[in-house]
């Protein structure tokens, strides 16, 4: 087996929507084709990947550091015992002669190349990746199906309380229990009632909405915030401050009783570990949602659900950020608590197989071999475009 050639391209996501601190006007998103010489169906296979969403894409890495090391890898070298492409020794062929440390883009340019690794590897074995992963990092018995809640909620310009409900109902028709909205983008009161807003829709129910911070807040305000929604006893209080400062994580998770979920921008194996030493999360209640496709991809994440096993966390606490296919394998094939789903938002990366259907904010996977973007019928048009 050895890869043939490497083709990257950028693919706009951008939206009107905006969060408690960035508006998603520009976004965009790395999109990578690995075309292998194995031939099927008188076809070469060929692995994709992409960036997820909330960081721009990174093609200057990808195209000066992560492809050229790539190929410029000896092939017997990227493979197994078995003599299959082994994802995890590519990774150590991409990072070579870079220092630890400083985890901001790089981490992405590396997901974007591991999941495109690891959906060939998987189509190769003629697999679905949440199979292929289970039988090889798991025990064998993957979950069937993978709790989804819809995140969305967001600010926009001239989103009206009623919108926000309609947004909200729609999310129910469509099959989920779990709801999630952004908050800390607007003054308490205004989010005290965009919260009681929501609530309506969800019979007042608060263990079924979860709300994000974006990090905005400092900690009087987190803790502000804190004594606010308690009551509420909703899913879970996320990213409520900066995501590397640890010390005002664990002082709100003293004094904010609910499930407080946090990580998607913590891009490494050691900010993974500085949160579960330094943040105060609580492994009867809190998630970690590092996102797999941001953060050196698969690999590096096998590496964090080994970290939190150490310390006595289950897989099922965690919850990976950014509503993608390639999560929602991991997902099923770790065993871990779910995954996020973004309805109406990121297209045409995000989401999953067009014919996915949500049932009590659960989702079925499909057997199509690899990831399945070839079952995503939009998103395949522009990744079949990069080296067709
Ligand atoms: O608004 C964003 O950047 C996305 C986000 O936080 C999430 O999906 O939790
Ligand atoms: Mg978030």
């Amino acid at each position: 087996m050895k890869i043939v050639s490497v083709h990257e391209g950028v693919v706009p996501i951008s939206s009107s929507i905006r969060n408690a601190w960035i508006d998603f006007s520009s976004m965009d998103c790395s999109i990578v084709a690995v075309v292998s010489d194995v031939v099927r169906d008188g076809e070469p296979v060929v692995g994709y990947g992409f960036n997820s969403n909330g960081r721009y894409s990174a093609g200057e890495i990808l195209r000066r550091r992560v492809v050229p090391r790539l190929l410029a890898a000896d092939p017997e070298s990227l493979l197994a015992e078995d003599g299959q492409l082994d994802p995890a020794r590519a990774w150590g062929a991409v990072m070579t002669n870079e220092k630890p440390g400083g985890h901001g883009e790089r981490s992405v340019a590396v997901g974007v190349i591991d999941m495109a690794l690891f959906d060939l590897a998987a189509k190769i074995a003629g697999q679905p990746l949440y199979r292929w992963l289970s039988d090889r990092y798991g025990d064998g018995e993957p979950d069937e199906q993978v709790f989804v809640y819809a995140a969305g909620g967001y600010y926009a310009p001239g989103k009206t309380l009623r919108d926000l409900q309609d947004e909200m109902k729609g999310f129910l028709d469509q099959g989920y229990r779990v709801v999630k909205m952004k908050i800390g983008g607007a003054d308490l009161a205004e989010d005290l009632e965009r919260i009681e807003a929501v609530l309506e829709v969800l019979d007042g129910d608060g263990s079924r909405l979860a709300v994000d911070v974006n990090g905005r807040f400092d900690l009087a305000t987190a803790l502000e915030y804190g004594r606010a929604i308690e009551p509420y006893g909703l899913f879970w209080y996320e990213e409520i401050g900066d995501p590397l400062d640890y010390r005002l994580n664990a002082v709100v998770s003293e004094q904010y009783r609910g499930p407080i979920a946090t990580g998607e921008n913590l891009f490494s194996l050691q900010d993974a570990r500085n949160l579960i030493r330094y943040g105060g999360m609580r492994p009867d209640r809190d998630y970690i949602q590092v996102d797999p496709a941001l953060s050196y991809g698969l690999t590096e994440y096998l590496r964090i659900q080994e970290m939190l096993a150490q310390h006595g966390w289950s897989s099922r606490r965690c919850v990976p950020h950014g509503g993608h296919q390639f999560s929602l394998h991991i997902a099923a094939a770790l065993k871990l608590g779910g995954n996020e789903s973004y309805p109406g938002e990121f297209q045409p990366t995000g989401g999953f197989a067009d014919g996915a259907v949500v049932e009590d904010s659960h989702v079925r996977l499909t057997e199509t071999p690899g990831i399945g973007f070839e079952s995503k019928a939009a998103f395949y048009e522009v990744l079949r475009a990069l080296h067709a």
